[in-house]
């Protein structure tokens, strides 16, 4: 057995091994260390000492989960003969074959249990091409598949995106430090195009779209890993979807973090932007909202569709309540569909369709009756309908709630097929009749408490209790004895065992017959899997569009309106989260304007800590999210041009709890920022610079925010408690001040976090401090200082002494960029054409030298 056992292991390597005997898994060796320390269970040892423990395979799914969860991968080893099968292959010792049927992986997963039904399960493989990275992205457990090709600098921001459950890579490239590494061979991009052609039966790709080598070859590693993982079973994928990442505003990983659009910083959806908005009620509404808000559109028509629909359900509260309704009860159709096509489905999934099918026909029928639709309603509407046939044939096939597990039968209902119901009629009929027959037997024995009963072991039996027995242990008595336990004896009887075999074989052809109609049946569903996909996506369209209608109505959020110029104006701005926080704790939450145009597109904002900076920056740019994504947004009017590059970035020492962000790290993350965001986006720069000394902040604040006027010339919102930079106003005509109101009151401080324009007049540390609760002895000496240094600044100047002759930035720049380069002059003065391959040779050592600074 270990024999097998080893090469089985061997053909999976990186996984578990579950390894079936009888009614359990079992896990050996560093497995069973592993998994009795992940699952909390006992740790045994075999006879010969090798380590093991084992889950029950009926409760094996929950075991399963908690094993993902902890990050590791199962290989299920079944065993594909029966003993009686193996012994009359290899004789009365033969070992019963086994054979891995499937790899479960944290990106492989259908079953209902394994899966949290509001987000999508992605999983990701990567291919490395030049300075190109190809992304194939599939959810099977709703066919969802599709395929990008990024610069490699977008890859993080993608990955971010899909924040996927699991990733693969080709050996040798790169990838997240958890990536699952697959062989070379099938992350090429012909063989990609081959798979995907065999895949989806077609003889060229281009009605799927277009599709460049990287991203063929990245379809290449996730075909042939889902292939490994369902050891050649089936899987449901939709043909591809080529996504263009240029499609959706660009939010990198930073930026999503940062915003907390998701997930919050430290991992959870409660306390998110999605969470703060989520009104769904469908699981598939659900993961397709977190879809959009993690990919805000790019374009102005696209978003006007999904508004249009919004603002219908918003307007027509009847309409919305009724659809919201019946949508709630409605099944998870797509994960249903997800689970057949994989071969792991039931007869309830079968239910699940036909129940939410025939709800989409009855919401088609209600939403046909509103006047003038939305054109994105009335594109939606065809994909309601058009499983009449469907749903006819399994509502007369299923009863009214199918189990989930097939094999006691049970599930096709009476009617549905004459001979079927014969063959229960005839067990039926048995089993009446072995009721007579109890009846006979007792007057026969005079035995009152004589039973038939029913075990896996004897079948049906006779039993008596022990002191009645001994009449029928006689030869003569008609009775067979079949067991003594303590108290009562078991008998058979010739009558009893002819009436048993007829039920038994009643009762298994009617379960032979109901597994070949659960067949058809499946096979039926699946014929129709891309309309049954569209309306389950259409499904959670609508639940997406009603649930944000009801989060505006909830809120008294407004329409944003989208215009062509780079524009944000918003009046009376909130922030979803803040404001949920705020009001829970009884207090009132002050609303905010904030107007930047491309004539004024810079805001610097200063005031007191707690003053509420951080949380106007990023409500405006959770608007910005929110209106692209087609929601309404938290404000009284909203006014915007569409965002291309949405960025967030704060300060060092804000994220120095979570022992990862450092000074370096918002300095890279500033970089990416001056060198990618364009006229076109939007920038929310948090305190950057306080992470290092005040001198070195000060000047990097300061050389950011020109550079970002001058050369990036998107719109931006800059806090800081920098007062120095203030001064910058009288330099750039398209930055303005602004801070947040405070004001002291008998003593205290009292924090308006109100909006007003101008700076700050005082910083108001030590009233913050004090209200934080500083030992007063700390404080009155703090004041002394601070005394001091103020009356040095007066009379120095301050730290910022000297910037007001600082010359113009342009100038600086341009005086750097006039620095003579004398590799790029000897690179320019090269012909190309007119080289000799020796010429070259001697030009590129020639090269090679100046870059060391030696000369040639
Ligand atoms: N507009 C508002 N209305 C009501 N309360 C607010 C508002 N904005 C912020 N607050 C409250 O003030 C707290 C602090 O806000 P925030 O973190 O934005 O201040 P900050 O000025 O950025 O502070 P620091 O400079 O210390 O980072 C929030 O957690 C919230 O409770």
């Amino acid at each position: 057995m270990m024999a097998q056992y080893h090469g089985l292991k061997a053909e999976a390597p990186d996984c578990l091994l579950f390894y079936r005997m009888g009614d359990f898994f079992e896990l050996f060796f560093e497995d069973a260390h592993v998994a009795a320390a992940t699952l909390d269970i006992a740790l045994t040892s075999r006879g010969d000492g090798a380590p093991m423990c084992g889950v029950p395979v009926h409760a094996a799914d929950a075991y399963l989960a908690r094993l993902i969860r902890a990050g590791h991968r199962v290989a299920v080893a079944e065993q594909v003969e029966t003993p009686e099968q193996a012994k009359k292959r290899g004789g009365s010792k033969a070992l019963v074959a086994r054979k891995i049927i499937r790899l479960v992986t944290a990106g492989t997963l259908t079953e209902e249990s394994l899966l949290d039904s509001r987000s999508a399960n992605w999983l990701v493989a990567l291919a490395e091409q030049g300075a190109r990275v190809g992304l194939a992205a599939a959810d099977i457990s709703t066919g969802r598949f599709e395929l990008a090709s990024v610069p490699s600098a977008s890859l993080d921001a993608e990955l971010a995106r899909l924040g996927p459950s699991e990733v693969v890579i080709a050996e040798g490239s790169e990838g997240p430090a958890d990536a699952v590494i697959a062989s070379r061979g099938s992350f090429q991009s012909g063989e990609g195009e081959r798979l995907l052609k065999a895949r989806f039966g077609v003889a060229t790709l281009d009605g799927f779209g277009t599709f460049d080598k990287a991203a063929l070859a990245a379809a290449g590693g996730l075909l042939a890993y889902l292939d490994r993982t369902s050891q050649g079973g089936s899987l449901f994928l939709q043909p591809p979807t080529p996504r263009t990442p240029e499609d959706h505003m660009a939010i990198d990983a930073a930026t999503r973090e940062s915003l907390e659009l998701a997930r919050t910083q430290s991992g959870e959806r409660k306390g998110s932007l999605l969470d703060a908005v989520d009104r769904t009620v469908t699981g598939a509404g659900a993961r397709l909202l977190a879809a959009d808000i993690s990919a805000p559109l790019n374009e102005a028509q696209a978003i006007e569709a999904r508004l249009n629909l919004v603002g219908r359900f918003a307007e027509d509260g009847t309409c919305r309540d009724r659809l919201r309704g019946r949508l709630r009860a409605l099944p998870d159709i797509g994960r249903a569909l997800g689970r057949l096509v994989a071969g792991r489905g039931s007869p309830r999934d079968l239910g699940q369709l036909r129940d939410g099918l025939a709800g989409a026909r009855d919401l088609h029928e209600m939403l046909g009756q509103l006047d003038g639709p939305p054109a994105l309603l009335t594109q939606l509407m065809p994909r309601l309908r058009g499983h009449g046939a469907l749903v006819d044939k399994l509502s007369r096939a299923l009863v009214q709630t199918p189990p989930i597990d097939a094999s006691d039968g049970g599930f096709i209902g009476e009617g549905f097929d004459a001979a079927l119901d014969e063959l229960r009629s005839l067990a039926g009929d048995g089993r009446r009749a072995i009721a007579v027959l109890e009846a006979r037997f007792r007057e026969q024995t005079s035995i009152s408490g004589l039973k038939i009963r029913h075990n896996g072991v004897l079948g049906y039996h006779i039993e008596v209790g022990a002191r009645f027995a001994d009449p029928l242990m006689r030869p003569d008595s008609g009775f067979i004895h079949r067991q003594t336990l303590a108290g009562v004896v078991r008998f058979n009887a010739p009558e009893l065992h002819d009436l048993a075999m007829k039920v038994a074989q009643a009762g298994n052809h009617a379960l032979a017959a109901e597994q070949a109609h659960l067949e058809e049946l499946i096979d039926l569903a699946l014929g129709q899997r891309d309309p049954i996909a569209a309306t389950a996506d259409a499904l959670a369209r609508l639940d997406v569009a009603a649930a944000l209608a009801e989060r505006a109505i909830e809120g008294g959020w407004c329409r944003p309106e989208v215009v062509p110029h780079a524009c944000f104006e918003i009046e009376g701005g909130r922030h979803p989260v803040v404001e949920a926080a705020v009001t829970a704790s009884g207090e009132r939450f002050v609303a905010n304007d904030c107007r930047l145009s491309e004539n004024a597109r810079l805001w610097l904002v200063t005031g007191p800590n707690m003053g509420g900076k951080s949380t106007f920056l990023r409500q405006n740019a959770l608007i910005a999210v929110l209106a692209q994504a087609g929601s309404f947004v938290p404000a009284a009017s909203a006014t915007l041009g569409l965002v291309d590059r949405l960025f967030s970035r704060v300060g060092a020492s804000d994220n120095l709890a979570r022992g990862r962000s450092t000074f370096m790290v918002e300095m890279i993350e500033t970089a990416a920022i001056l060198s990618q965001a364009s006229e076109r986006s939007f920038v929310i720069l948090d305190e950057v610079g306080r992470g290092t000394s005040t001198y070195d902040g000060l000047a990097i604040a300061w050389a950011v925010l020109e550079a970002i006027h001058e050369t990036n010339r998107c719109r931006c919102l800059f806090a800081t408690h920098y007062h120095e930079l203030t001064r910058l106003a009288g330099r750039l005509e398209a930055l303005s001040l602004h801070h947040v109101r405070a004001k002291e009151w008998k003593g205290d401080l009292v924090l308006l976090h109100e909006l007003a324009s101008g700076a700050a007049d005082k910083s108001y540390g030590l009233a913050v401090a004090r209200l934080a609760g500083l030992p007063k002895p700390v404080l009155a000496r703090a004041k002394d200082v601070l005394a001091r240094l103020e009356k040095g600044r007066e009379k120095t100047g301050g730290i910022a002494a000297g910037l007001d002759d600082l010359p113009l930035f342009a100038a600086a720049t341009e005086r750097e960029a006039e620095a003579p380069d004398p590799l790029r002059e000897a690179l320019g003065q090269i012909d190309a054409d007119s080289l000799s391959p020796r010429d070259a040779l001697e030009a590129i050592y020639r090269l090679k030298g100046l870059l060391g600074g030696t000369g040639a």
